[in-house]
């Protein structure tokens, strides 16, 4: 059995994988974090009854509790970082679906994982769907430079552009000739019209109640025109996803960035 703690196991994803590792035959799940939790044990929750799963407010205080092999986070932006570090610190694989963290803090933690001989996994989507559209896209670009993409997120999401649209970019742009695209002459009479530029290909992000977590790449050639589309209608459809990831960290001896690399 792999025993997991789940950070932010009160949020929208941190349900959803609470009752994943739950469900799963595989996994126990012996802890779960929030620094407003009111419960004590997962027990007090009135779908949880049977359970006996103590809920810690404070991570030092889980870390000193409990056992775990892998932790699964998710959480706001702010805290993911060091929440990972210190997982990664306390030799417990990081699963880590939370997005915000810049191009040095991955860097920075796949050292200290090295140095830990520990395994872990930040996955900006753990949808299967969108692994293979952003896969897609990296074999598109290579043909079609001139490409846009554009995200939807549901209206409670904290961070833009999304994590999948800055990792979607970044694996466009290591294989795309480079090129700043639209006319060199162009102004936007309001700001932003254009939306951010990441070394220039633009990305729009799109916030309304409603969706959940939707993605197009938009390429433009002579004469034709290419959209791969990925769409998220239901949270659930990221749990293969994070299970496969705590399978796998558990063998692995430093953390990778992106869900492809384990498949
Ligand atoms: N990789 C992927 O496939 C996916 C990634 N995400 C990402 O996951 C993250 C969470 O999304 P979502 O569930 O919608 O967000 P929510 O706001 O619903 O959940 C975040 C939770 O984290 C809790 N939290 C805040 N600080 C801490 C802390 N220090 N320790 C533990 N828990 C804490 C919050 O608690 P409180 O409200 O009490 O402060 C809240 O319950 C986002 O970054 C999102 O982009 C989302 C979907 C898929
Ligand atoms: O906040 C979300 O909901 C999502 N966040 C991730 C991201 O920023 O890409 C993954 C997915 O798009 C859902």
């Amino acid at each position: 059995m792999i025993k997991i703690v789940v950070a932010g196991f009160k949020g929208r994803m941190g349900a959803t994988a609470t009752k994943m590792v739950i469900e799963h035959e595989r996994f126990e799940l012996v802890g779960v974090l929030d620094p407003h939790a009111q419960e004590k044990n997962l027990s007090e929750i009135s779908d949880y009854q049977e359970l006996n799963v103590p809920v810690f407010k404070e991570k030092e205080t889980l870390v000193k509790s409990v056992v775990a092999d892998a932790w699964i986070d998710f959480t706001i932006p702010k805290v993911a970082y060091e929440n990972t570090y210190f997982a990664l610190e306390n030799k417990i694989a990081p699963v880590v679906g939370t997005t915000g963290f810049t191009e040095e803090q991955v860097a920075s933690l796949i050292k200290l994982s090295k140095a830990q001989k520990t395994g872990g996994l930040i996955a900006p989507n753990f949808a299967i769907g969108a692994v293979l559209m952003m896969e897609f896209a990296t074999k598109a670009v290579q043909y079609f430079p001139d490409v846009e993409i554009i995200e939807l997120h549901h209206d409670n999401k904290l961070d833009a552009p999304s994590g999948t649209a800055v990792k979607t970019a970044e694996m466009m742009e290591e294989v795309r000739a480079k090129k700043a695209q639209g006319n060199p002459d162009e102004k936007e009479t309001i700001k932003g019209a254009r939306g951010a530029d990441y070394e220039g290909m633009r990305i729009h992000s799109v916030r309304l109640p409603g969706l959940i977590a939707h993605q197009q790449v938009q390429f433009g050639g002579t004469g034709e025109g290419l959209t791969i589309r990925h769409d998220s209608y239901d949270r659930a459809s990221f749990m293969s996803g994070v299970a496969l990831g705590c399978e796998k960290v558990v063998e692995l001896k430093e953390l990778v960035y992106g869900l492809e690399n384990l498949l």
